[in-house]
């Protein structure tokens, strides 16, 4: 390219043209690797990218047969590899198909079983301690609660606010509720790599959050540090409730008014 075309008025309009093409490829993968650092995304890319390399160094060496058996790979993978990015996605999107949600087993005790957890919750804000409690919707919770401490209790505010008292054995850790019943204590959540979440948030929002990206469930979240409520459901986390809110998003979750009939009457919140 002679000088006067790269400075002339097309040459400087190209020039600022490939400089504006780099940089926006540049932006876009740099959020694409912002997106999935951390995640399963990465392996899988790695993986593809060898795969791809197979692809063109086996047509440039001649290898017909294995050309043709890394093309018939690249193609699958492909749609594996939406599978796997998407898979608690596919996972809740199949779990929820004609089914209903439910704490326990009678819909009817539903609305006090709320309350039980409202006033939980509440309370364990007021006294600042801080709190995870796991509630099963479609998807089973039977491996969470088998890694953690088995216990077969009612849910009530008194016992989660005792299982919750800091320095007692079962204090650490999250309460799984299942069935209508407290489940288990001392359970580990996965945390979330999601890079977008809060950085002010520590690990006990984090992992709230990390379960339900990958299971259908909700999680009740008390800071002890600021004495806070949170709710983490579908992977997000709703923050800084007050138990009003927190009460009919329970509700909407859990216990849908049935058309027709009367909204059920709720105990006050403790002051
Ligand atoms: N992966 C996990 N699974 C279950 N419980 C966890 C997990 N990570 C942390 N916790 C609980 O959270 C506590 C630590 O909370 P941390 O201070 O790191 O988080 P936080 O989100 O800032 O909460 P807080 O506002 O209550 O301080 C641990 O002692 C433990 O009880």
């Amino acid at each position: 390219m002679d000088l006067n075309g790269l400075f002339g008025l097309g040459g400087s309009w190209q020039v600022a043209m490939a400089i504006a093409d780099v940089l926006i490829v540049s932006y876009v993968i740099y959020r694409v690797l912002l997106l999935i650092k951390g995640t399963t995304a990465v392996p899988m890319l790695v993986g593809l990218g060898m795969i791809t390399v197979a692809f063109f160094a086996s047509k440039w060496l001649g290898l017909h047969t294995f050309h043709w058996l890394v093309s018939q790979f690249l193609s699958y993978s492909f749609i594996f590899g939406i599978i796997v990015l998407f898979q608690g996605d596919i996972r809740r999107g199949l779990a929820r198909l004609g089914q209903g949600w439910s704490l326990g087993y009678d819909r009817a005790g539903e609305a006090s079983r709320i309350e039980e957890l409202v006033q939980a919750a509440v309370k364990l804000a007021q006294r600042r301690h801080g709190a995870l409690i796991v509630l099963e919707r479609t998807a089973e919770l039977d491996e969470l609660i088998h890694q953690g401490i088995r216990v077969d209790a009612e849910i009530s505010d008194e016992i989660l606010l005792s299982m919750f008292q800091p320095g007692t054995p079962l204090h650490d850790g999250a309460v799984v509720i299942s069935k209508g019943r407290i489940a288990a204590a001392k359970c580990v959540l996965p945390l979330s790599a999601n890079p977008t979440v809060d950085h002010d948030l520590g690990t006990r929002h984090r992992s709230a959050i990390g379960l339900t990206e990958d299971v259908d469930a909700a999680v009740i979240v008390v800071s002890e540090e600021r004495g806070r409520i949170s709710l983490a459901v579908g992977g997000k986390i709703h923050r800084d409730m007050d138990p009003e809110v927190l009460r009919k998003f329970l509700l909407r979750l859990y216990a849908p008014p049935r058309r027709g009939s009367l909204p059920q009457r709720q105990r006050k919140v403790a002051a």
